[in-house]
């Protein structure tokens, strides 16, 4: 066992990690199965919008040069020649004095050129027929959305490697995209190893814990895009888990372990790589949490050798496996969002590496702040709940007090408090 390992710097580890980056298959989907995929194709207006020139009311199309003179004292009489409703065509174009009982959505009539509401109109019958009487004159073109005002065919609305949400499927369905090109997820497969685990349903025996780190990372994986397929946990048998990491290779885009890449007598995942013939890309990383994060390629796939403590396992994958999985997904931007926060309090202790710290946004007197989300050690796991942010601090030999101006990577949107 080698006890002295170098350290790398986090963005050489990133770098030497996404060296082995891949872009996924595409795959076809019911528009029903879309929703939060990421395209793998431009979404293109296929026709204009609207595709024909359309009342955005209910009222009275007609022609704006019957309505030039009028005014209270001078009021035009039209006569109403039929209703046309929204997904109806009037049956004949307008002519002269003529006015059509026209429905918001409905297409405007040839020989119009303006609707009135209905609110401005006055209607009565005489002599069998029904008539409209106006007392305002009317532009040309007014209360008419015109054919394509909106968007004009051919034009790219939303690019490939975005991902799906509500708006855009409001657009594949727009425009007739009933199925729709997606990167398929990259199958990420997971181990816990450690032969102190426990499972979920278990009671609690001396010298026992239960297996967080399995349920954290596939909940990981899939806010992150990905498919996660977890095998179960792994006693720390070298024959059992090679076998067992040896086998799941073959079936998976990416690997990941939890637990056993230290230093300790049953720390197996070194000898492991060793015996896959893996080429280990780094093993010991200048960050806090998470310094024992080792990353292997064996048979061409990434094997993600995380920390067993909760803490380093979250932020390793987050730095590292995350936009491994952006690159499957076609993605463009793929590392999480990195902004300039202002520090919500003290942090006093000096790093010797950069750490990153876990913690959460809020907004205080128009200021994005970041606070530390609990106790910062890589053992704990009770701050990973509200955790939606790293603070990122970077090394030195000064701590960093409340109101400082820090760097922060973004996790996940955070939802408002206050209604409308
Ligand atoms: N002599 C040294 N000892 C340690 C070093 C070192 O450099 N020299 N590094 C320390 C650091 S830093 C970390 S982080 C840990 C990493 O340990 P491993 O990745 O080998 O993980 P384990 O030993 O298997 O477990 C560590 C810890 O995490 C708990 N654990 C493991 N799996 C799970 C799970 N699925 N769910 C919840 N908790 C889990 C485990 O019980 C241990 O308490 O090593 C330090 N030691
Ligand atoms: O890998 Mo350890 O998390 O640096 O604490
Ligand atoms: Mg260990």
């Amino acid at each position: 066992m080698n006890l002295h390992r170098k350290p790398i710097p986090v963005q050489e580890a990133v770098e030497r990690v996404m060296e082995h980056r891949k872009t996924g298959k595409i795959d076809k989907v019911d528009i029903s199965e879309s929703d939060q995929r990421i395209l793998a194709e431009d979404i293109l207006a296929t026709h204009p919008i609207p595709p024909f020139d359309k009342s955005p009311y209910d009222g009275f199309a007609l022609r704006s040069e019957d309505t030039i003179n009028l005014s209270k004292e001078n009021a035009g009489e039209f006569v109403v020649t039929e209703t046309v409703g929204a997904g109806h065509l009037a049956s004949q174009p307008l002519k002269k004095g003529e006015a059509v009982r026209i429905m918001t959505g409905a297409e405007i009539p040839d020989g119009a050129d303006c609707v009135a509401m209905f609110e401005i109109c006055q209607t009565f019958e005489m002599n069998g027929q029904s008539w409209m009487a106006l007392k305002r004159p009317l532009e040309k073109g007014q209360n008419i959305i015109p054919k394509g005002s909106e968007t004009s065919q051919e034009q790219c609305l939303v690019k490939a490697g975005t991902k799906v949400n509500p708006g855009v499927m409001a657009l594949l369905a727009t425009f007739g995209y009933s199925e729709v090109s997606v990167y398929r997820k990259p199958k990420i497969g997971i181990f816990a190893t450690g032969t102190e685990l426990l499972e979920v349903s278990e009671p609690l025996i001396p010298g026992k814990i239960r297996n967080s780190n399995a349920y954290m990372i596939v909940s990981q994986i899939e806010r992150a895009g990905g498919e996660a397929y977890y095998y179960g946990k792994l006693v720390d048998d070298f024959d059992t888990c090679f076998e067992a990491v040896h086998n799941a290779l073959a079936e998976v885009d990416v690997l990941i372990t939890t637990g056993g890449v230290s230093v300790g007598d049953f720390d197996l995942m070194p000898a492991i790589y060793e015996k896959l013939e893996a080429n280990v890309l780094f093993n010991k990383v200048a960050m806090r949490p998470g310094s024992v994060t080792t990353v292997a390629v064996a048979d061409g796939k990434l094997l993600f050798g995380l920390s067993g403590n909760p803490s380093a396992c979250y932020v390793g994958f987050e730095l590292f496996t995350y936009p491994v999985i952006q690159s499957y997904l076609g993605r463009e931007e793929v590392y999480h969002r990195r902004i300039q926060a202002t520090l919500g309090n003290d942090f006093k202790k000096p790093n010797p590496f950069t750490r990153f710290v876990r913690g959460f946004i809020d907004y205080e007197e128009g200021k994005v702040v970041v606070k530390p989300a609990g106790i910062d050690k890589s053992a704990i796991v009770t701050s990973l709940a509200l955790t939606d942010a790293f603070i990122m601090l970077p090394a030195g030999t000064r701590g960093f007090e409340k109101g400082a101006t820090v760097e922060a990577l973004l996790l996940d949107r955070p939802n408002g408090q206050e209604h409308f």
